[in-house]
């Protein structure tokens, strides 16, 4: 299976059109004012621009007011909205677009109740517990992910381009998404970190198959 990729965090237009020139299959913008790799709406529309066909853009939120909610989608029309806080499921069904929800993975964390009350998610992005929600670049015990999990999963959480091989031949994950693990300093990314990502990810697909 090809494992697809996202690269969130994104800020500046040189990393966006690295991302794309390494294969990333979406973007993420972090409409979070509290990060700092936010970017105001405006600013996502703006880089957002650059991305060709086929390249998603996702928006990322954490417990925003549907103020907010409305800027980032009329800012992107065709985003994938990732919810990254405390978001019920009726939260995320009133937004009525595609979207992934994030858990923090930890011990006696119940992931299948997590993935049924959020049935209309098109994936589970699974991170690690941080301060600030996410975007901490920390690994979490990926042997707390149950076997008997039905739901899409996105892996995240700490993830560069020497672990995520692992992490992929071990939870064979739907998509992998990176912040940290492809920066100089938060927002900035590195081209090279980008490719050297997106190439391991190839290569971890190509040993599967
Ligand atoms: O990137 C952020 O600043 C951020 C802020 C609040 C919630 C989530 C955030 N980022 C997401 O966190 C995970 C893991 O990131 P990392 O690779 O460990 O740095 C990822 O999904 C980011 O999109």
């Amino acid at each position: 299976m090809t494992t697809r990729i996202k690269i969130c965090g994104l800020t500046r237009e040189v990393d966006v059109e690295a991302a794309v020139a390494a294969g990333a299959d979406a973007i993420g913008f972090v409409f979070y004012a509290k990060s700092p790799r936010a970017v105001t709406p405006e600013r996502a529309r703006a880089l957002a621009k650059l991305l060709p066909p086929f390249v998603t853009p996702v928006g990322l939120f954490v417990n925003a007011t549907e103020a907010e909610l409305q800027a980032g989608l009329d800012a992107l029309p065709n985003m994938l909205v990732q919810f990254h806080g405390d978001e019920t499921p009726v939260d995320c069904d009133r937004v009525k677009r595609p979207y992934l929800r994030a858990a923090a993975v930890s011990p006696g964390f119940d992931l299948v109740d997590f993935g049924s009350r959020f049935s209309s998610a098109q994936a589970i992005l699974l991170d690690a517990p941080v301060e600030g929600y996410g975007g901490g670049g920390k690994v979490f015990d990926w042997s707390l992910i149950p076997p008997s999990v039905s739901s899409r999963l996105v892996l995240s959480g700490g993830l560069n381009a020497a672990n995520v091989a692992d992490g992929i031949a071990r939870v064979r994950p739907w998509a992998v998404d990176v912040s940290s693990g492809v920066e100089v300093s938060k927002g900035i990314k590195s081209a090279d970190l980008i490719h050297a990502f997106c190439t391991a990810v190839r290569r971890a697909d190509a040993e599967l198959t």
